[in-house]
Parts: C-alpha cells; structure tokens; sequence
C-alpha cells in the first residue's frame, strides 16, 4: 500500500529526515512514534504530497507521489496536525467545501458526507459553527474531511493532541473502525498510544527510523519468569545445561513464604519459548518440585522506548541532534 524508500528532507542546512526507509501493508495501522523534533511531521507531510522531499521516493498502491501527485493523493485522507479548518464554517459546508476540493461529482458528494458524518457520529454539530466546537469535536471534523471520499490510506498526525482522556478513548475508537476500510499510519509522542491502536511501530530519533517492528515483536523478552518450590543450587544442578538456557538469575523471593521462589531465565536467540518452558516444567515436577507458574516476560514498551531514545546516536543523528 505504502512504500516509503530512503526518504531525506532538509530544512535549510538542518537534515530533519535522514535516509528513511519503510514498507506499510493494506489494512495495517502502523504508529509513527518519537520525541517532540524527531522528524515525524516531517515524514507525514511528505508522505502527503504536502511537502517535497530532497531525495527518495514515496509510492502510494504503486503510484509514484512525485510523478503523479494528483492520483497519488486520490489515495490518501491527511489529518494534519494543525488543521486549517475556516472558524466561520458551519461542519456540513465545511465538509461540501472539502468535498468539492476532492472533486467528488454531486450526489456522490452528497453520499459520502453522509457517510463521514455518520461514522464520526457529528450528526448534531452539522449546522455548528467550527469555531464554536470542542477541541475534540474539531478533531473529528479533521478526520471527517480526511476520510471523505474513502481514501485507502490515512495519514493522521496527532490524532489524539490535545484531547481529554474521553475524547482520546474516542477517537483511539474511530481509528480502529477506520481500519477495517483503510491502511493507517498515525503519529504520536506517547507509546501508550500506539500500544492502545497500533500492529506495527516505527520510532523515529533526530531524523532516523531506530525501530521497525511489530508490537508482538517489541514485547517479546529473550526471559522466561519461573515461580517453583525449587531452590537455587538444585535448580542449576537439574537445567543449567539445557539448550537454550543462558542464566538463571534469582528475583525476589515471596516474602511470607520462602518455599516459593522465583528466576529469571535468560534464553539464547531462536529458542522456542513455549517448548523450553513446558520442558523446565516437566523436569521440575518430576523432581517433586512444585510449578507454580512459567512463562514469558513481555517487555514494557515504556521502557524500550525510553532505552531507543538513550541510546549513542550514529554520526549523523548525532550532527543533527547538534545543528537542531
Ligand atoms: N519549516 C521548518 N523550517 C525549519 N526547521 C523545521 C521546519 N519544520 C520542522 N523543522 C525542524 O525539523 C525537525 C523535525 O520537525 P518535525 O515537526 O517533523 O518533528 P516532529 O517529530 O513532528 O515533532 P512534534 O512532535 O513536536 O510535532 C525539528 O527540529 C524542527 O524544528
């Protein structure tokens, strides 16, 4: 649906996107994540048609955005992240405004309004005007026009900036109904956000993509948490030398009960989690030792955030981070 290849943009001598590269599937939503300056409105607009970049190329259910810009944004509903939306408008000629600019020929106009209205439930502000909505309600009238004529890609900077915890649930709503019909990429600051809606994360830092992974994948430990009567010397000496064990380091004990214990077990890349884990279990049992659980540490994307941003920069993110 989306192919986004070796994307870089200058802003004067600033590099703001620097080399960035990423394939986005139909019917995926996909979160663009990183700090406030990281290059994600950048990549968005771009992405848009909104903004040219200085090199790479950008291809949108295989139309070239900078051959045929036209067509290629026929595909794409853009929520930008400050909208210029005409305070004097009412919702509904607002949204006959935008449908005209998409060129959509009457009655299917008339439909497709319909339509959008509908699905961003704003029914009751249609004679409203703008400047007299709720921030939250300003947002919806965003995505109204920016799914207005069904695009199959939605482009939505900051859906949820600015809104207050109902009008986030809301909207974090929409989004996921949205995907049933199209392929999503949203930007955002906060992890929780991409958590709550996204497949797949892409972290940008000071113009480069440091993740792309899936959210199955940035969850998953190479640990697996055992709770067992055993104590620690017997139970190096019955799987220390089990393939696919690494370390088994002690966590803290229960501290009413010191028969249950509790390790983390370091597993070695390509080891099947699930048949390691039944295996230790079968060991443990037959040595009269109780299991009372083992599984798989899932990671705290918080925390996988906050170490990609720690990180050393590479040369060239380090030269951006200092011209910014
Ligand atoms: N028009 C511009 N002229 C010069 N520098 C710009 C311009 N627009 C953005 N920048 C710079 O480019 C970098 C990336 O900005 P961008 O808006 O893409 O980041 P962002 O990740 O969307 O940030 P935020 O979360 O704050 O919106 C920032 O250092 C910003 O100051």
């Amino acid at each position: 649906m989306l192919e986004v290849s070796q994307l870089t943009r200058f802003y004067d001598e600033f590099k703001a996107v620097d080399n960035v590269s990423f394939n986005i599937a139909q019917g995926e939503i996909v979160g663009l994540l990183g700090h406030n300056g990281a290059g994600k409105t950048t990549i968005m607009k771009m992405i848009s048609g909104y903004l040219e970049p200085n090199e790479g190329s950008i291809k949108i259910d295989g139309i070239d955005l900078q051959l045929e810009l036209k067509r290629a944004q026929r595909c794409i509903g853009y929520l930008p992240e400050n909208l210029p939306i005409y305070p004097e408008m009412t919702v509904a000629e607002y949204l006959d405004y935008v449908g005209d600019i998409k060129g959509l020929a009457s009655q299917e106009k008339i439909d497709e309004i319909k339509r959008v209205i509908h699905e961003t439930d704003l029914m009751d502000k249609l004679l409203s005007p703008i400047s007299t909505l709720s921030r939250g309600y300003k947002q919806r009238v965003g995505v109204a026009q920016a799914i207005l004529g069904k695009p199959g890609l939605l482009i939505l900077d900051e859906p949820t900036n600015g809104l207050d915890p109902t009008q986030t649930e809301q909207m974090r709503k929409l989004i996921r109904e949205l995907s049933s019909s199209a392929t999503v990429i949203l930007s955002t600051h906060i992890m929780q956000e991409v958590e709550a809606i996204c497949d797949r994360a892409l972290i940008v830092r000071h113009g480069q993509l440091a993740v792309d992974a899936s959210l199955n994948e940035l969850r998953r430990s190479n640990h697996l948490l055992l709770t067992t009567s055993m104590n620690a010397d017997e139970l190096a000496q019955q799987i220390a030398n089990t393939a696919g064990i690494v370390t088994i380091d002690s966590i803290q004990a229960e501290e009413n009960n010191p028969s249950i214990c509790r390790y983390r077990i370091t597993v070695a890349e390509d080891t099947d989690h699930l048949a390691l884990g039944a295996h230790i279990n079968k060991e443990l049992i037959s040595q009269g030792a109780e299991v009372y659980g083992i599984g798989e540490e899932r990671r705290n994307l918080e925390t996988l955030f906050r170490e990609v941003n720690s990180a050393p920069l590479s040369g060239a993110a380090e030269e951006a981070k200092n011209a910014a």
